[in-house]
């Protein structure tokens, strides 16, 4: 676990080694992929980032998981990440989205699908997130697909999932597309989020507390990020 004393210094430190990583995998590989997650924590690590010289221009930047809303909705990831990550410098990265204006959230899943086809084969950083009901990406407990999910036979790609918890119905790639990723990061801020991760880390059901999953066989080490 990466301890800071302030979000302030844990969205600098984690910009620090994503960076680090995004460049590493442009010398090696002449490009870099990563895949970021929504919600209220990530914004000023997104800034941090978006400072970062790095060569913008040959990175791809995707989101864990998107809600089936619009982009110019509040509660859109990608414009979450268009606001603050894809600013100056970091304007040059190309964005591959997870929302498409489709009639439903199965077909907008499946034109993400086929368009993010050839990146992230593995990332090479994926930063996600935690919910206080112990999700993350949008493998909800009580999700309407979160077997199919969290099955590591479910091949890399997104797929939609209902959750109660969930609001609007989502769009999120499979434990399999996440779990091997070069840099895996777990970011999380608060006490109460650190709770929850003990919570999780102990003995029970992958389903009540889906992170269990990365937790416990993500075949890369979860780094976990977290600050009070
Ligand atoms: O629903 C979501 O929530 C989680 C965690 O969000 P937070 O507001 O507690 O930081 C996030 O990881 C996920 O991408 C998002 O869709």
């Amino acid at each position: 676990m990466h301890v800071f004393d302030s979000g302030a210094a844990l969205a600098e430190g984690l910009a620090g080694a994503v960076a680090s990583a995004l460049s590493a995998a442009i010398a090696t590989r002449g490009q870099a992929c990563i895949a970021v997650s929504g919600g209220s924590t990530p914004k000023a690590f997104f800034k941090a980032l978006s400072g970062k010289p790095i060569e913008w221009s040959k990175v791809v930047v995707t989101l864990v998981d998107e809600r089936f809303v619009a982009p110019d909705s509040d509660r859109s990831n990608e414009k979450l990440v268009r606001d603050n990550l894809l600013i100056d410098a970091a304007a040059a990265a190309r964005l591959e989205p997870l929302y498409y204006p489709a009639p439903t959230a199965e077909a907008a899943a499946a034109a993400a699908a086929k368009q993010t086809a050839s990146i992230g084969r593995p990332f090479d950083v994926a930063v996600l997130g935690m919910g206080s009901d112990g999700h993350t990406a949008s493998f909800f407990p009580g999700g309407t697909r979160l077997a199919e999910a969290l099955d590591p036979a479910t091949p890399r790609g997104v797929m939609t999932m209902e959750a109660e918890g969930a609001g609007e119905p989502r769009l999120t790639f499979t434990f399999s597309s996440l779990e091997d990723a070069r840099l895996l990061v777990l970011h999380i801020e608060g006490n109460g989020k650190k709770e929850v991760l003990a919570k999780a880390e102990a003995p029970g059901d992958e389903a009540e507390m889906p992170i269990r999953a990365m937790l416990r066989r993500a075949s890369s080490p979860l780094q976990v990020y977290w600050a009070p």
